[in-house]
């Protein structure tokens, strides 16, 4: 079982579901023109999945990719803390959709779904924005933002799942792994879905 990701927050939550595996990840950059969130991180997800598959050779595969939209705009990682800024300026006092697109491969069988969580940010003040883009906890992170550190300070409410606003929608994950015959939490859940 391979990861095809270099994200801490989705190692540590594929290692509390119990199951072994390596990280491989392809470092080519991957490129889309898909103006569709949720049909976007689809797509990155399954071009991550490709290039370690490609690598690791009879592996179960596992990839994600978290886009961030607000109305129609996307919002991917700020570059530095003006624009963590400008994005935070963009998403108080409004709800935006997260997208986490999960791919699994194995051998020549492909599956990819999609998750989608409706996050409403508090209306905040010029002081907090700074506050926060200053603390540097944003600038890896999609939407320039983590709901798991202090960005949960941010969010006033959720509609969806947590875990997929950290980047690996465990439902989603656990499901694809299963059908895959990974046993997550020691178990092929034989008759739970
Ligand atoms: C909104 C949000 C995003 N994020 C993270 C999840 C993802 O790691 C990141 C989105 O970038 P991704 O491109 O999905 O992933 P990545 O570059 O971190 O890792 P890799 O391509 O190797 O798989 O933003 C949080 O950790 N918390 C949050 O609240």
């Amino acid at each position: 079982m391979v990861l095809a990701s270099g994200s801490p927050r989705r190692r540590e939550l594929l290692t509390g579901l119990g199951v072994p595996f390596t990280v491989q990840v392809s470092g080519e950059p991957e490129d889309s023109r898909e103006a569709d969130p949720a049909r976007l991180a689809a797509e990155l997800a399954l071009l991550k999945g490709r290039a370690v598959a490609r690598m690791a050779e009879g592996a179960v595969v596992i990839a994600a990719d978290t886009v961030v939209a607000a109305g129609a705009e996307l919002l991917g990682k700020p570059e530095s803390a003006q624009e963590n800024e400008v994005f935070l300026r963009r998403l108080s006092g409004r709800t935006h959709e997260v997208y986490t697109g999960v791919a699994v491969l194995s051998g020549d069988a492909e599956v990819v779904e999609v998750a989608r969580t409706a996050v409403t940010f508090r209306t905040l003040l010029p002081q907090e924005i700074a506050y926060y883009a200053a603390s540097g906890e944003g600038l890896d992170k999609a939407g320039g933002y983590g709901i798991q550190g202090l960005g949960m300070a941010l969010v006033e409410r959720l509609e969806g799942e947590y875990s997929n606003v950290v980047g690996f929608p465990l439902s989603v994950v656990t499901r694809l792994l299963r059908g895959a015959g990974v046993p997550v939490w020691g178990t092929l859940g034989a008759g739970a879905e």
